[in-house]
């Protein structure tokens, strides 16, 4: 198996403010986001970083994207290093993050111009897709409404279509059901799968267990910035559900640091 990710050794701090300081109740300056994490997905497969609110996932995939720079550690996306090639990186891979805000003035038409003249796809290539994908989203009919007056699904489905303009072959997306109904969080996935058939390597991060279950071959546990636990879905779930093995993991770690 081609290894077409490698996340090697990732290790992201942040400052904390003082303003943080007091929301966090700590008196800590330093916040260990990402704390030495490595993976590897495979050609064709889907790995789904799992963990709770801040465990690091976000902070991972911005990383990965190439739109944060890691303290310690590199990613290689299909032999080019997000340390040494950002750009090359960017053009290699399509980043969804629900924290991606779409200029409320434009209309997806004009947004799916904008990005895919930004990737270098060609006039009669991105119109054929644009097609394809607005026809497949149901954004068609939306296509000249401005972004404000769009619903958070149809937004949520307008990011997703924008940010895969270029066709990539690997595909990372930060929970790409997050706040949506249950229509559309089932047309993502499917459409997820759809990309899994044709091929494309993908990276979720979700906290939703049915998520990972419908559609990951691996699967990383995330705590505190850490790798707990990566292996494939069917042997993770060997012997319990993904749910009751997450737990269990937790309140060993939860043990663990009691006793420290
Ligand atoms: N720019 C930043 N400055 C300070 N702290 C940050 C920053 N970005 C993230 N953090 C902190 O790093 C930790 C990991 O955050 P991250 O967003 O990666 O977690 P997450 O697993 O994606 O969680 P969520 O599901 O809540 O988005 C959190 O404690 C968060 O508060």
């Amino acid at each position: 198996m081609r290894e077409l990710l490698q996340v090697r050794d990732l290790k992201k701090t942040f400052k904390i403010s003082a303003k943080q300081q007091k929301i966090q109740k700590t008196k800590e300056r330093i916040k260990v986001a990402v704390n030495h994490l490595s993976f590897t997905a495979y050609q064709g497969e889907v790995f789904g970083l799992l963990g709770s609110n801040g465990a690091g996932k976000t902070t991972t995939l911005r990383m990965i994207a190439s739109l944060i720079t890691p303290d310690e550690g590199d990613v290689v996306v299909d032999g080019t290093s997000v340390v040494t090639n950002p750009s090359e990186v960017r053009r290699k891979i399509g980043f969804l993050t629900s924290e991606l805000k779409l200029e409320e003035f434009f209309t997806p038409n004009y947004l799916f111009d904008f990005f895919s003249d930004l990737h270098g796809v060609e006039k009669e290539t991105a119109e054929k897709r644009k097609r394809e994908l607005f026809d497949k989203f149901q954004i068609s009919e939306f296509a000249e409404v401005k972004v404000a007056n769009l619903s958070t699904g149809m937004k949520q489905k307008v990011s997703l279509v924008v940010s895969i303009v270029h066709d990539p072959d690997i595909i990372i997306f930060d929970e790409p059901t997050n706040g949506l109904d249950v229509l559309t969080a089932k047309v993502v996935t499917d459409f997820l799968l759809e990309l899994k058939a044709q091929g494309k390597t993908i990276v979720v991060s979700t906290h939703i267990f049915s998520l990972i279950e419908k559609i990951c071959d691996r699967v990383g546990i995330i705590i505190d910035g850490a790798m707990v636990v990566c292996d494939t879905l069917e042997h993770m779930t060997e012997e319990k559900s993904l749910e009751e093995k997450f737990f269990d993991i937790y309140a060993e770690r939860a043990g663990e640091s009691y006793e420290k």
